[in-house]
């Protein structure tokens, strides 16, 4: 069954948990890693989950440019902006973007890293959606918002496959908050 906070409808939820794999102690001891490289070689799946983050994402209302954090945002972002006539922005990893970017420094489930922006990316204003594949802690999400803020534009949306509640991540994007097709 589905929990009453999925985005997603319940043979979405349930392919989720059929196809994406918990890893015991990876990277670090006492994480539960969700790995989604089974749910990506699973094309039937890889469509329908594509098409239930368009329907989340198409719930947000007008957006100027959708966002996909690296690595794993760069798989569905791009897809997502597809669908909704939106250019696509790659937020980075430090030392990565060739032009000159904002920066922002951040904590998550297992480590500490910077993420980077291009400052031509956005307009002031601008209304965009923020793309990644599991929202944990929340440190990625908020410091792909501060770029965003930074940028002078505004988070319409976060929306993620996988949400891991008891990591909080959800309270640290209040008030815009995120949505994600399968809560665990
Ligand atoms: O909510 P948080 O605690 O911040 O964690 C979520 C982030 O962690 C993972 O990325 P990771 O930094 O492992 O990088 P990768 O996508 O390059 O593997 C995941 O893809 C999210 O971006
Ligand atoms: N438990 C987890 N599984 C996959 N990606 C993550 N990013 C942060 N925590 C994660």
């Amino acid at each position: 069954m589905n929990s009453a906070t999925d985005s997603a409808p319940a043979p979405v939820s349930a392919l989720i948990d059929r196809l994406v794999r918990p890893i015991e102690d990876w990277p670090v001891p006492g994480v539960t890693f969700r790995d989604i490289t089974p749910l990506l070689a699973d094309p039937e799946a890889l469509r329908l989950v594509v098409d239930a983050l368009v329907d989340v994402a198409r719930t947000t209302g007008p957006i100027d440019a959708v966002l996909g954090i690296e690595a794993r945002g760069f798989i569905f972002a791009p897809a997502i902006a597809l669908e909704l006539n939106a250019g696509f922005v790659p937020i980075r990893k430090a030392g990565k973007l060739p032009s000159t970017s904002f920066t922002t420094s951040y904590d998550l489930e297992y480590g500490s890293a910077e993420l980077e922006m291009h400052r031509d990316a956005l307009q002031p204003g601008d209304r965009v959606l923020v793309v990644d594949d599991v929202l944990a802690t929340g440190g990625t999400m908020l410091a792909a918002a501060d770029l965003v803020q930074q940028a002078g534009a505004q988070v319409a949306g976060n929306i993620v496959l996988i949400e891991i509640q008891a990591l909080g991540g959800q309270e640290k994007l209040h008030p815009v908050g995120g949505s994600a097709l399968r809560t665990y």
